[in-house]
């Protein structure tokens, strides 16, 4: 099942830097782990904004969650998620 998810991070001022910089290492490295096992096919950027628009592909709600919750960025991030079914028009 395919996923669109919008990710808007917010790091409190209140976090040090070090652990801001130890977390945003982590998310990284969780992130890439997932991308080569193909459940998190597309990362992209917002231009001009700390947020991302990302598909993800895994077999249920209930894996999605756990997939996002266990992202080291979960607790300074709002999460959107809306779930994809296939346009009768695409030709993919
Ligand atoms: O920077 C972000 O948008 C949050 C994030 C997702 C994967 C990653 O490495 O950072």
């Amino acid at each position: 099942m395919l996923y669109l998810v919008h990710m808007v991070v917010n790091i409190p001022a209140s976090v040090p830097a070090e652990e801001a910089a130890r977390i945003k290492a982590a998310e990284k490295a969780y992130s890439q782990q997932l991308q080569e096992s193909g459940q998190w096919p597309h990362l992209w950027r917002v231009v001009g904004e700390y947020a991302n628009y990302s598909v993800f592909d895994v077999a249920s709600n209930d894996e999605l969650h756990n997939t996002l919750s266990q992202l080291p960025l979960f607790p300074y991030m709002q999460i959107t998620v809306t779930p994809l079914a296939k346009h009768p028009s695409s030709i993919r």
